[in-house]
């Protein structure tokens, strides 16, 4: 059998991550992934025809652009010859994008491919009830204006107001924010623990952000209409405390519950892209690549039962088929959907019980030490665009391995269907 061949991160890049509504109010997916990948080929200085593929997560597609990586792809400068397809996989689709792009390379399709995500959640669009569109549907084919009046016959006008789509499991109709409060409550995750960690991510991310280590995987952007040059992230709480955080009602179970708007990430626009190379080409390039892809997995849960545990059953999976245990691991990225969901998976980990009901292991996985995971801040300080999460902590890995002279790195994440994903990363050091 042919050796298999390695794949590498060249470099990574994100715009800044803004909340919902603010600085990229006026922009559609469209527009930040085009962003995003033209600011990736310009960092790298990838000429765009050395590019073999591109492939881009989203979860709440625009349904006029429904393969943006494509049409981004077009419009940052790609030659039209270059395939481009659009993956969706809830909260790990950049994730999904870039194992994607990894097997494209593996498999000789490709030696240079760009993964990445967006998700503009300030563009979601409304939507209708099935009895509305039904009846639009057949408006299409209306001609005089006695036939639009059938439109309304039997309906009232409510049945056409807009309803903005909830961030709910379609299997089950739970709420993440619900589910990621039994959770919370199943692993005896209290509510000032939840607090204490978001303050941790938050105070984590302004230090990561002043220090300049954000910086140097955020790429500047200027959007209409005032095209100011935002260089941050506007998610991070700079006056978070715990006072004000265990003064926040519960934001999904009420009135008892314990997930807050403190302590979950934010909604949030945002893009994401990574330069993969076969590590050969690579050098050959004269790159430098940052980190080899090593090895990834996805698992998938009862979405009733353990909608955001994916992560607890992924490491496990990783580290062993890979002879490594919790303690090789110098770097955790694990996906912040909320301080509480994080909280619980380093429970289980830890867990004995845990270990051998649903792992079928004897003993725990192991403890993580606290400061390997999200020394940077996470998805509840820096936000959460669904379809860009997974490559900004694949680029933060990465970014982390040759900061704290770390070897490997555990990108995880937790996803809606009960999906989770885990991907070891190593450095390369100098050989
Ligand atoms: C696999 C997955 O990833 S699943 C996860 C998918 N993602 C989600 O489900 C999204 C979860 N988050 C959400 O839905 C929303 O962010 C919510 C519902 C939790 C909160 O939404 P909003 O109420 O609009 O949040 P908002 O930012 O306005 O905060 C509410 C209040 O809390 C305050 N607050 C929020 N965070 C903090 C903080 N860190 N410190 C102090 N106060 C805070 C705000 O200032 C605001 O106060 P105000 O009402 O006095 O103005």
């Amino acid at each position: 059998m042919a050796e298999q061949r390695n794949v590498v991160l060249v470099d990574g890049t994100r715009t800044p991550f803004m909340r919902s509504g603010t600085a990229y109010l006026s922009q559609t997916s469209y527009d930040l992934a085009r962003i995003v990948l033209r600011g990736l080929l310009e960092r790298t200085a990838i000429l765009p025809e050395d590019v073999g593929y591109v492939v881009m997560g989203t979860v709440i597609q625009n349904l006029r652009t429904s393969n943006v990586a494509r049409d981004a792809a077009l419009a940052a400068g790609i030659p039209n010859s270059v395939p481009a397809h659009t993956v969706t996989m809830a909260c790990i689709s950049s994730n999904q994008a870039i194992t994607s792009a990894l097997e494209t390379i593996r498999s000789g399709n490709a030696t240079a491919a760009i993964a990445g995500g967006v998700e503009v959640m300030s563009d979601t669009p409304p939507q209708f009830e099935k009895k509305a569109r039904e009846r639009l549907f057949e408006a299409q084919g209306f001609k005089s204006p006695l036939e639009f009046r059938r439109l309304l016959s039997g309906m009232s006008p409510s049945d056409f107001l807009p309803r903005a789509p909830t961030i709910s499991e379609y299997s089950t109709g739970e709420l993440m924010g619900e589910s990621a409060d039994r959770l919370a409550a199943a692993f005896g995750v209290g509510r000032k623990e939840q607090d204490e960690y978001a303050l941790r991510t938050h105070t984590l991310a302004a230090k990561a952000t002043d220090s300049g280590r954000l910086a140097a995987e955020i790429l500047p952007t200027a959007v209409p209409p005032d095209f100011e040059l935002l260089t941050e992230d506007n998610t991070i709480r700079r006056d978070t405390t715990l006072e004000k955080l265990a003064k926040l009602p519960p934001a999904f179970v009420k009135p008892l519950g314990t997930v807050t708007a403190g302590n979950s990430s934010p909604l949030t626009d945002g893009a994401s892209a990574v330069l993969l190379m076969e590590e050969e080409a690579a050098r050959a390039s004269g790159y430098e690549p940052k980190a080899r892809l090593v090895d990834y997995l996805y698992v998938a849960q009862d979405p009733g039962e353990e909608l955001l545990l994916g992560p607890a059953y992924a490491v496990p999976r990783l580290l062993e088929r890979n002879g490594l245990s919790l303690s090789d691991i110098d770097v955790v990225e694990i996906h912040e959907a909320f301080a509480g969901q994080v909280l619980a998976v380093l429970k289980a980990l830890g867990s004995e019980r845990f270990a051998r009901e649903r792992l079928g292991r004897e003993r725990p996985v192991g403890e993580v030490e606290m400061e390997r995971v999200n020394a940077w801040g996470g998805s509840v300080s820096l936000g959460h665009p669904f379809g860009a999460t997974g490559a900004r902590l694949v680029t933060t890995a990465a970014h982390r391995l040759e900061e704290e002279d770390g070897r490997f790195a555990v990108v995880t994440a937790c996803a809606a269907g009960g999906l989770g994903h885990a991907m070891l990363i190593e450095r390369i050091g100098e050989d």
